[in-house]
């Protein structure tokens, strides 16, 4: 079956596209990726999106227009990659709230799956998170069952991790794929990936740059220490698994307050993302010590993969583990989302649970998401 998965993420960048060929049935799937491809958000956008995520008060008919733009770009998306039988489309997150003991999580995606489906004239699966989340879940994040599927090894443990705005993180006993997954499997969400990082970027460069290429802007200043282990005291990353976190948390208003801290340590510009960048790794190491073991092997994928700064030091913090890429792997780093997506999409048409219980915390595996058929 070929299916077209749609991600946009916490970067709200553009949308990676995978046009892929999905066959086998449950987890024991294999897949060709037969196309890929990332269309920007307009300037225009990007900007009603971020600031719909950090809090700006906006109308109801602004969100309904906002909804349909959204809707609008990923069909466009997915048309420029050709038919298929059906579309996955992830939709944008404009609002994540984690269960606490008190209430259920709410998330919140645009982007409507029924328009999708009348414009492409294609059945369309969105709405992933809804299911888990109802269950008690956090609902995310949900691409670690996928993970296990295409990246897990027989013999070795593996760790994937997508560094995107948020970063994540699957943990992967070794497993020979076929049967049902290892009961072990368990994935998070680590705090920042490249969100405040691009943050500091777009304000030090006065909105002429999104984010810092290859890292070569931190590489230029010293991380201070002290800064880091005091935002690492911070209780989302005391708190335990299950876990999942969003721009809600670590947006604009986390940035401002620690460039603030910075501001009266004297750091420089450069100083100060060389110090974001190493908070960044640490957070990531951080949660990699909660693991049952550490892994043999780390494979990177998301945006910030292709940060050399964050992954050299990445790799100089877990010295025991071998950091690569997917790609090495066989799994295209920069569209392993999108491709996820594919798969959930199949799994829900073949009404495959999606959701893995130990990593989102929900009650019971859930059939994810709601299929929009288009009407001729
Ligand atoms: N060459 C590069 N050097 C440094 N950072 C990069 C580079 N290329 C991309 N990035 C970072 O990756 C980000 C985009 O990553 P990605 O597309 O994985 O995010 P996302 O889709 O929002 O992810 P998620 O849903 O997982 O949060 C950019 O905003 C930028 O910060
Ligand atoms: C609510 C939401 O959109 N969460 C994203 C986000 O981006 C990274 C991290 O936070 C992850 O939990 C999730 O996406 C990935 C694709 C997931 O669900 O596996």
């Amino acid at each position: 079956m070929k299916v077209i998965g749609l991600m946009s993420g916490t970067s709200v960048d553009g949308i990676d596209a995978a046009l892929v060929d999905v066959t086998g049935s449950g987890y024991e799937v294999a897949i060709e990726v037969l196309g890929s491809l990332t269309v920007d958000y307009s300037a225009e956008l990007r900007h009603q999106i971020l600031g719909v995520c950090s809090g700006q008060s906006i109308t109801m008919a602004q969100v309904a227009q906002l909804d349909d733009e959204i809707a609008i770009a990923f069909a466009q998306a997915a048309q420029q990659l050709g038919p298929a039988d059906l579309i996955a489309s992830h939709g944008q997150t404009i609002y994540h709230r984690p269960p606490t003991a008190k209430h259920l999580g709410y998330s919140w995606q645009l982007g409507r799956g029924d328009l999708i489906a009348h414009l492409t004239q294609t059945p369309t699966v969105n709405d992933f998170r809804q299911a888990d989340i109802a269950a008690g879940g956090q609902g995310a994040p949900l691409v670690p069952p996928v993970d296990a599927s295409l990246l897990s090894h027989p013999r070795q443990h593996r760790c994937v991790q997508n560094i995107g705005g948020i970063g994540n993180l699957t943990y992967l006993p070794p497993w020979d794929r076929t049967g049902q997954p290892p009961t072990d499997i368990v994935g998070w969400d680590t705090g920042p990936g490249n969100a405040l990082i691009d943050w500091a970027v777009d304000l030090f460069s006065q909105g002429t740059l999104t984010y810092d290429h290859n890292g070569d802007w931190a590489a230029q200043g010293t991380p201070h220490a002290p800064l880091i282990d005091q935002w690492l005291g911070q209780p989302f990353f005391q708190q335990p698994p299950p876990k999942s976190t969003g721009r809600e948390l670590f947006g604009a208003d986390y940035g401002q307050r620690c460039w603030q801290q910075a501001q009266t340590l004297d750091l420089s510009q450069a100083d100060f993302l060389a110090t974001l960048t190493a908070f960044t790794a640490a957070t990531i190491v951080h949660s990699y010590q909660q693991l049952p073991r550490l892994p043999d092997e780390v494979l990177l994928c998301g945006g910030g993969s292709r940060n050399a700064h964050l992954k050299a030091q990445l790799q100089t913090q877990l010295p025991g583990c071998k950091v690569r890429l997917t790609d090495d792997a066989g799994l295209d780093s920069n569209f392993k989302e999108a491709i996820a997506f594919a798969i959930l999409g199949y799994w829900q048409w073949h009404q495959h649970p999606g959701n893995l219980t130990t990593v989102t915390g929900a009650s019971r595996p859930c059939i994810l998401g709601q299929t929009h058929m288009p009407h001729t």
